[in-house]
């Protein structure tokens, strides 16, 4: 769709090769939240340090807040942290990178060799700075950056803009940009979800009572200061909820928040405590899913699959199934590129 760049005469003083780069392209650059390099200890500490040292992700004040965070906590998150990293650590690494690179391998295979698509973490490896380089350096001159959270939060999709603002203070030679906004109540999102979970619902040796739909937590103040997290979650649950009322009429849809952080209250219903709540009951079949996360990380397949577990069996609960993101799954990939695809409008052919 680009033409290529006419010959032109550039001063006899210039190299002659000094604009001789790749031009014309289009890149995409799948953005998730960030994992540590390795299960380890010290590697989690990295981690934790530059995703929490974040004020998109503390908002309390410097002075308060970096005392604790060296002083305290990363002295003593890192060991539990990373325990819990070995539990879901697979043979391609951390769960959460495996997923996002198989999921920039599929689309790169779905969008073919008009556009370049790589893949980037907010925190830690790959960077967002080295990966977007590398898609200057491929010829791309137009690039959509996709942050993969379907509900906008100032703690991840707004943070991974920063990310893309710091590279472009950084750089002289500029592309043309476009960002992927939140997909929360997007059809398209709603039906991949639907029609996932579904299945994986009917190859359960038994029928859920509850479907919890669990959703990482913030606090409870973003909420007020205007943060529209809770909504789009709560937009999300609603029409997932229509969608099961219509093909599953006895099951019942609820909404939680996981992974709270700190000592400040965070948005409610917490997932643990509801899981206790529906056990004593008289609930005894479960199923759980996430459907904030595009990819499966430690917080679905330690907390919510392994701990929630334990919650649910201890308060008297009998059957449990934590189902899985949409991942790099055939539905997955067709979401990601009927996303992609509609924000290229214009840089691609239809
Ligand atoms: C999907 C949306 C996410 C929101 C919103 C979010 C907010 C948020 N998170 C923390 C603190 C931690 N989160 C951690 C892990 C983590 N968080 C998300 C996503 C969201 N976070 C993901 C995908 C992951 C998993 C990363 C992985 O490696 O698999 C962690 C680290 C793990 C641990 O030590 O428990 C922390 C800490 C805050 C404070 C926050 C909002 C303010
Ligand atoms: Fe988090
Ligand atoms: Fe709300």
């Amino acid at each position: 769709m680009i033409p290529p760049a006419a010959p032109h005469a550039c001063p006899a003083a210039l190299p002659a090769d000094h604009l001789r780069v790749k031009t014309g392209r289009v890149g995409v650059l799948l953005v998730n939240l960030g994992t540590p390099d390795a299960p380890t200890p010290g590697a989690v500490r990295r981690y934790l340090r530059e995703f929490l040292s974040d004020r998109r992700v503390v908002e309390i004040p410097r002075l308060l807040w970096l005392p604790i965070l060296h002083g305290i906590i990363l002295r003593t998150r890192p060991a539990k942290s990373a325990h819990a990293y070995q539990q879901v650590w697979g043979p391609d690494g951390s769960p959460l990178a495996a997923i996002t690179a198989a999921q920039a391998r599929a689309l790169q295979e779905r969008l073919g060799e008009a556009v370049v698509v790589r893949h980037a973490m907010r925190y830690q490896n790959p960077a967002m700075a080295q990966e977007l380089d590398a898609l200057l350096e491929a010829g791309c001159e137009r690039i959509l950056v996709a942050p993969l959270y379907p509900q906008y939060s100032g703690a991840t999709t707004a943070s991974a803009l920063d990310g893309l603002a710091a590279w472009i203070t950084a750089r002289r030679r500029l592309p043309a940009l476009r960002t992927l906004p939140p997909y929360h109540d997007d059809p398209a999102a709603i039906e991949a979800l639907h029609a996932d979970l579904a299945r994986q619902i009917a190859d359960l040796a038994f029928v859920p009572e509850v479907l919890l739909l669990s959703y990482h937590g913030m606090p409870e103040r973003t909420l007020h200061l205007g943060d529209p997290y809770h909504c789009h979650c709560r937009k999300t649950s609603r029409l997932l909820e229509a969608a099961f009322a219509r093909s599953h009429p006895g099951l019942r849809v609820m909404t939680s928040f996981q992974s709270r952080f700190g000592r400040a209250k965070w948005l409610e219903p917490a997932t643990d405590a509801t899981l206790v709540e529906l056990a004593r009951s008289g609930t005894r079949a479960v199923a759980i899913a996430a459907p904030g996360f595009s990819a499966d990380c430690l917080e679905t397949l330690e907390e919510l699959a392994l701990r929630g577990r334990d919650d649910f069996v201890a308060a008297g609960g009998t059957q449990f199934a934590a189902l899985a993101c949409l991942n790099a799954s055939q539905g997955g990939i067709d979401l990601l590129e009927a996303l992609v695809r509609r924000e290229l409008a214009g840089w691609i052919a239809p």
